[in-house]
């Protein structure tokens, strides 16, 4: 077995021109004694489809919650395009299309008038939004929804439409907790297409994910990050070092199967 190739540093490779799309600069935030993200830097290429990935528990979702406003850090600088997300939300908040996790929204709409609220929400026109949200819920197959409530979609379902909130004001840098979680998969292939063209077409999307299978086929980049700090970043062929990222992921983290049998967990005869 050869051995791997060095990391590139935690906070990933030398980023080309002067900007990064999204720049961590050494975040940290505890809820009480928990440190859930400990000065954690990243920089992330504009023009990069940049996956996350972690243990459960490992800061992601908070990392990306305060890289999008949405939360306070205790200390550190999240920049989107160089504008402080914290200094500047409006013109940071005007850059950045966002699927946080576990959203709570007006969910007592249709999918097309959520859709058409959040481009509003945004300052489009709506003689732009409308025609755009339809196509949205067209490609992500839930115009057959119709009328049905967003309160009442399947968690799929509602995934794809809050995905569409995200893209509906076309913005430069998408950030998305889990775009894939409980999403079918042919819908799956869909996310990947309109990602994979918007990062093609200059933008950026940063993804958490926990299928390593899909971050090592769709993304360019990779961060891992564990207890709130970065252990790898840099080009997904760089931190997968010639292994599956799924292998390199386990060893960075040093994470096992458990081997623990549950004697108990056997189908009961009566
Ligand atoms: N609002 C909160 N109050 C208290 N603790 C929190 C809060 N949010 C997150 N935490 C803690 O911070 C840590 C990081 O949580 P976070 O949700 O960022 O992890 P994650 O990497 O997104 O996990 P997962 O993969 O399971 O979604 C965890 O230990 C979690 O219990």
């Amino acid at each position: 077995m050869t051995a791997p190739s060095p990391l590139p540093p935690p906070g990933g490779p030398a980023v080309p021109g002067p900007c990064p799309a999204l720049f961590l600069d050494s975040l940290a935030k505890a809820f009480g004694p928990k440190i859930a993200v400990n000065l954690l830097s990243l920089a992330i290429p504009a023009g990069s489809l940049y996956g996350i990935v972690g243990p459960n528990g490992a800061g992601k979702t908070t990392t990306l919650s305060i890289a999008t406003g949405l939360l306070l850090p205790d200390s550190g600088r999240a920049l989107v395009h160089g504008v402080d997300v914290w200094a500047e939300p409006a013109r940071a908040k005007a850059l950045l299309g966002v699927l946080p996790d576990g959203l709570r929204t007006f969910d007592r709409l249709s999918g097309l008038e959520l859709v058409t609220y959040s481009g509003l929400l945004r300052g489009m026109p709506r003689d732009v939004v409308v025609p755009r949200a339809t196509q949205l819920l067209h490609v992500l197959d839930l115009w057959d929804a119709g009328t049905t409530l967003v309160a009442d979609y399947s968690a799929g379902m509602r995934k794809k439409v809050h995905l569409a909130c995200a893209l509906v004001h076309s913005p430069s840098v998408l950030v998305l907790d889990e775009p894939f979680e409980a999403v079918d998969p042919i819908s799956a292939k869909t996310i990947q297409k309109i990602l994979t063209d918007f990062a093609a077409a200059g933008g950026t999307v940063v993804i958490s994910s926990h299928v390593m299978a899909t971050v090592q086929r769709l993304c360019t980049h990779v961060a891992i990050i564990d207890r709130g700090r970065v252990v790898a970043a840099g080009t997904t062929a760089e931190v997968a070092a010639g292994a599956d990222l799924e292998d390199r992921f386990a060893q960075l983290v040093g994470a096992q199967v458990s081997q623990e049998e549950l004697s108990w967990l056997r189908p009961s005869s009566n």
